[in-house]
C-alpha cells in the first residue's frame, strides 16, 4: 500500500456519552484502492464512515481526507469536500415520489445549474453504467431491491466523486444482485479513478473486490491486510469474524454498564428473598 493516502485516520477516538466507540484507530486508504472495513455488529464501522464524511467530530485524534480535516473546515469548504464524496447506504434511500431519472439527477441539480441537455446526458450515462437506462422513467416503488440499489449507486457516483463510502451495500439482496453490485463497485471505482471504502458483513463478496481490509473489534483495529492475509490472520477475533463462528472471543451478550448489572443482580437477590 505504497500509494498516497486519500483518507487517513490517526489515533482516532470517538465516544457516545460515556461509551467509547472507537479507541485509537489508525487507518490508511490509498488513492484508487477499494478498502473494506469489517467487524462485529456495533463495532463502530458506520461511526467511522460518518467521521470520514465529516458528519461526526472525533473526540480525539484526527481524520484527513484529501489532505483536509473535514470537521475543521468552514461550512462552505465542508460542502465542497462532501460534493466530492459519494455515499451508498443499505436502504438505498431513494426519494419515493421522484422518478429514477430525478433521483439520479438530484445531486447535480443541488450543486450545479446545468443546461437540460447536459444534465440529461450525465444522468443517462450513469444509468447506462448500472444497466438501468431503460428504467429512467420508473418510480422507486416499481423497482426490485436490486434495481433500487443500482439506482442509488448511480446517484452516488453521478458527480464523479473522488471517494465513495458504502455502508452495507449488499444487505437484503439476492445472490445475483449482490454479485452485480460488487462488480459495479469495482468497475465504477476503476472507471472513475475513485477510491472506495466498503463497510460490509459480506466477507466473500467484499473480499472478491477489496484490495485491502481492516477488522474492527472493541473500538480498535485488530487485523489488517490483503484479503488473503486476513484469511490467514493469527488473530482469533479476526478468524471468528471471517468464519462467522458463534463461539469465540466475541461475546454473545451485550455488556451492561456495571452499575446497571449490579442493580439487576441486587433486585434478583432481593426478589428471591421475599
Ligand atoms: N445516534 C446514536 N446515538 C447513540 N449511540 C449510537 C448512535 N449510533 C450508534 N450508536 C452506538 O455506537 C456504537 C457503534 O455503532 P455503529 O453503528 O457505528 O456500529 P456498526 O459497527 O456500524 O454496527 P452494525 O454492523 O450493526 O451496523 C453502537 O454501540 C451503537 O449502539
Amino acid at each position: 500500500m505504497a500509494a498516497e493516502a486519500l483518507v487517513e485516520t490517526q489515533d482516532l477516538y470517538f465516544s457516545r456519552g460515556r461509551r467509547a466507540v472507537l479507541t485509537g484507530v489508525d487507518l490508511r486508504i490509498p488513492r484508487g484502492a477499494i478498502v473494506s472495513v469489517m467487524g462485529a455488529s456495533g463495532g463502530g464501522k458506520t461511526t467511522l464512515l460518518n467521521l470520514i464524511a465529516g458528519s461526526l467530530t472525533p473526540s480525539r485524534g484526527r481524520v484527513m481526507v484529501a489532505g483536509q480535516e473535514p470537521t475543521r473546515l468552514n461550512k462552505n469548504a465542508l460542502y465542497q469536500l462532501r460534493s466530492r464524496m459519494g455515499m451508498l447506504f443499505q436502504h438505498s434511500a431513494l426519494f419515493t415520489d421522484l422518478s429514477v431519472f430525478e433521483n439520479v439527477a438530484f445531486p447535480l441539480r443541488r450543486h450545479f445549474s446545468l443546461p437540460d441537455g447536459i444534465l440529461r446526458k450525465l444522468v443517462l450515462m450513469k444509468l447506462e453504467a448500472v444497466g438501468l437506462r431503460g428504467a429512467a422513467g420508473f418510480l422507486p416503488a416499481e423497482l426490485s431491491g436490486g434495481m433500487a440499489r443500482r439506482v442509488a449507486l448511480a446517484r452516488a457516483v453521478v458527480m464523479d466523486p473522488m471517494l465513495i463510502l458504502y455502508d452495507e451495500p449488499f444487505t437484503g439482496l439476492d445472490p445475483i444482485s449482490i454479485g452485480i453490485i460488487a462488480t459495479l463497485i469495482k468497475r465504477l471505482n476503476d472507471a472513475l479513478g475513485a477510491t472506495s471504502v466498503i463497510v460490509s458483513h459480506d466477507v466473500h463478496e467484499t473480499f472478491s473486490i477489496a484490495d485491502y481490509g481492516y477488522i474492527l473489534a472493541g473500538g480498535r483495529i485488530i487485523a489488517e491486510g490483503t484479503p488473503q492475509a486476513l484469511h490467514d490472520s493469527p488473530s482469533e477475533l479476526a478468524r471468528q469474524f471471517l468464519s462467522g463462528n458463534p463461539d469465540g472471543p466475541v461475546p454473545f451478550h451485550y455488556p451492561a454498564p456495571c452499575a446497571y448489572d449490579r442493580a439487576l443482580e441486587m433486585d434478583t437477590v432481593a426478589g428471591e428473598e421475599r
